[in-house]
């Protein structure tokens, strides 16, 4: 039996990252870079009017007010994506809009709203504003070259925003990882299917391909068997084919009928552990196979979510050019049961009080018991410990991907 440090030791060892592919901008959304994005030009790439209204020597209408006006005769018009390049007479003005190029010899833009208005030939200025007013400057957001995005960057709205801003219209991003999941146990029935006797639901298979969609993954295969060792290893077969990452749930203990790790062992799979100090998800197995991640979880429902998030979760993140979560610390308000030789995983809530995040663990400690997820926000933990950590204790809290804290 190893323990979590090493078993996360072992894994990381192994961990994959997709090789890049070029993704048009609409399919960028929730990927990561595969490289940094530069600015091709500058941003604004040249100067251009903030306002609609009049581009002005500065000097000409200086001392300009409501009581003593100042006129100047309008010349041409300079609206947005004009390539005109017009240049302005002293003791003149040209009407320009939002966004339209500067003309050479304008050094301010006095909004239409300070002036007689559009449409006349004899324009009066009824103030000036600032020298250099309602122009937005060549580069004075971005220079050309800078580097707009970094490598490893999730893509939001920002991202595709500015790649749009500045014409980029694909990049190279990670692929997302393919996962298969498979679900062991002759007594597994589907949700909607009725039950005979001994018989139970199969949770696992919605529980974390559900959860799996968070990171993003591609869930390629799930699929249900009963305890047959051939079962496992034809699935396994087609699953090695279809998946970059590998899950089982059940079948990996000591039980008559436990096979997974046989069948991994017929599909040539490399078995670095079986059995992690913890509590729940004990029996757990890691393998690899020509660059394929395989992880057997445990059968018990809370046992095979708390590892597929503290083991399998951050492998597709890192698959795809992410990172593994961060842990976080909160302050214990109720007692945490620790085991005197595991590390104890429970599920728990995080709130934001008196200034502190406030986690207390659930009542619910059965590894059988899947509603203790209910209303959790967190996974708490705490290393193995001969006492229960006292209200007031730190503890190790790892926010659901999907939760907030309240
Ligand atoms: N002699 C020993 N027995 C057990 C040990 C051990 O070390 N020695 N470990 C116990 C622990 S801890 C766990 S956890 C389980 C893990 O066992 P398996 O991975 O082999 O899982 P199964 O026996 O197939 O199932 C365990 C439990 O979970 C239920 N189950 C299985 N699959 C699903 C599913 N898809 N959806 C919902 N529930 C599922 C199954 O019916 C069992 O009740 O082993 C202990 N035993
Ligand atoms: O490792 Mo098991 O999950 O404790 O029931």
């Amino acid at each position: 039996m190893i323990s979590v440090e090493e078993a996360h030791k072992i894994i990381n060892a192994y961990s994959l990252l997709s090789e890049p592919e070029d993704i048009p901008i609409a399919n960028l959304l929730g990927r990561r870079l595969a490289e940094d994005i530069v600015a091709p030009f500058p941003q604004p790439r040249f100067h251009n009017a903030a306002m609609d209204g009049f581009a002005v020597r500065y000097d000409d209408v200086a001392t300009a007010t409501k009581e003593h006006p100042i006129s100047l005769q309008a010349s041409g018009e300079l609206p947005a994506g004009s390539a005109e390049q017009l240049s302005l007479a002293a003791g003149k003005c040209i009407p320009i809009m939002t966004g339209a190029k500067m003309p050479d010899g304008a050094d301010t833009v006095v909004k239409v709203e300070e002036t007689s208005g559009f449409g006349a030939s004899e324009i009066s200025f009824y103030s000036a504003g600032k020298k250099g007013r309602n122009i937005r400057l060549a580069g004075e957001e971005i220079q050309s070259g800078d580097c707009l995005i970094r490598k490893g960057t999730l893509v939001t709205p920002a991202e595709i925003g500015t790649l749009a801003t500045f014409g980029i219209h694909q990049a190279k991003a990670f692929r997302k990882p393919k996962l298969a999941i498979i679900a062991s146990g002759s007594e597994l029935r589907e949700p909607g299917e009725t039950l005979g006797d001994g018989e139970i639901y199969n949770s696992n298979l919605p529980l974390l391909s559900s959860a799996a969609r968070f990171s993003g993954a591609e869930v390629v295969m799930t699929k249900t068997l009963r305890d047959a060792e051939h079962e496992m290893t034809d699935a396994l077969g087609s699953a090695i084919l279809q998946a970059d990452i590998v899950v089982t749930t059940g079948g990996v203990s000591e039980g008559a009928y436990d096979f997974v790790r046989t069948a991994m062992e017929k599909r040539g799979v490399e078995a670095h552990f079986a059995k992690v100090a913890q509590k729940p998800g004990m029996p757990f197995y890691f393998g690899t196979k020509s660059r394929r991640l395989l992880f057997g979880l445990p059968g018990n429902p809370v046992s095979a979510f708390m590892n597929f998030m503290e083991y399998v979760y951050p492998e597709l993140l890192k698959f795809a050019g992410g990172e593994a979560p961060i842990k976080s610390q909160g302050v214990l308000q109720a007692p945490f049961k620790c085991e005197k030789k595991k590390h104890r995983f429970l599920f728990g809530t995080v709130r934001f009080e008196a200034g502190e995040l406030r986690c207390t663990p659930t009542g619910k400690t059965g590894s059988h018991m899947l509603t203790a997820m209910l209303g959790a926000n967190a996974i708490l933990e705490a290393p193995a410990n001969d006492a229960p950590l006292p209200a007031g204790e730190k503890i190790i809290f790892s926010l659901l991907p999907w939760a907030q804290i309240f």
